[in-house]
């Protein structure tokens, strides 16, 4: 089985490869808003990003990232739950077949139209971006919800250069970029203990979700649509869709600032 989104190989089928799908902390969830805990430790977000880190979009067949150059810490987060460091390593996207679906986490229920991630992985602990994804404090993901709205022209630095990627397995260098950009005015958040919400599906993500979206508009979402999951040898099939739905919160404790 490789892995996708499609009815053959999507979100059911990964515990039959990855059985940790089923485990006690995996992502993304329902956040219900009246059942989240105020946390007065919780600390202010620190992003600080050096658009020089920028290097390349990817588009790998599952979603399209920017990817950053990770061997030193010139693009880190600090502050909110986290203790110590996190270098950031990538952005990707995750988006639906029309515009009222897409985003991963939910909030009471509700979807928005596509979601980002900023990844970033505990440089002060651990040695590498993997071995980090394979511990409990591994990585810490920002997530921000993209509602369905005006045009966003920062978003545009992105989808214009989608064309040049359609294909899975293509890059295209990609700098001077700083992904705070793409944040909303406030970086209030929820934040809780999961996982990657793509195989291997990691039990290793401290989340960061923020709970002011930014805008996004359909002709944006259709340029993400466009990519290709397949490769250039392959029959061309689109990448309508690449998100996972809500998972059991199995007694996990939504806290925010
Ligand atoms: N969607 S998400 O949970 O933010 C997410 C974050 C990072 C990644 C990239 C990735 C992270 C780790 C591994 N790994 O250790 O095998 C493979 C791919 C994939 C997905
Ligand atoms: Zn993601």
């Amino acid at each position: 089985l490789h892995w996708g989104y499609d009815e053959h190989n999507g979100p059911a089928h990964w515990k039959e490869v990855f059985p940790v799908a089923n485990g006690d902390r995996q992502s993304p969830i329902d956040i219900k808003t009246e059942e989240t805990k105020y946390d007065p430790s919780l600390r202010p977000l620190n992003p600080s990003y050096d658009p020089a880190s920028a290097k390349i979009i990817l588009n790998n067949g599952h979603s399209t990232s920017v990817e950053f150059d990770d061997t030193v810490n010139k693009s880190v987060l600090t502050g909110g739950p986290l203790s110590g460091t996190y270098r950031l390593r990538q952005i990707h996207f995750h988006w639906g077949s029309n515009d009222e679906a897409g985003s991963e986490h939910t909030v009471d229920g509700m979807k928005y139209a596509a979601e980002l991630h900023v990844v970033h992985w505990n440089a002060e602990k651990y040695s590498s971006f993997v071995e980090a994804a394979c511990q409990s404090d591994g990585l810490a993901v920002m997530a921000v919800f993209l509602k369905i709205g005006e045009c966003n022209p920062q978003l545009n630095k992105i989808t214009d250069r989608l064309d040049t990627i359609r294909i899975k397995g293509k890059k295209a260098l990609f700098t001077n970029f700083d992904p705070s950009c793409l944040l909303p005015k406030s970086l209030d958040y929820w934040t809780y203990f999961g996982s990657l919400t793509v195989p291997p599906l990691l039990e290793s993500v401290i989340w960061i979700v923020l709970r002011e979206p930014i805008s996004v508009c359909s002709e944006q979402l259709a340029k993400f649509r466009s990519l290709l999951s397949t490769a250039e040898d392959e029959v061309a099939c689109c990448l309508l869709r690449n998100f996972r739905p809500p998972q059991p919160l199995r007694g996990r404790e939504v806290r925010r600032n």
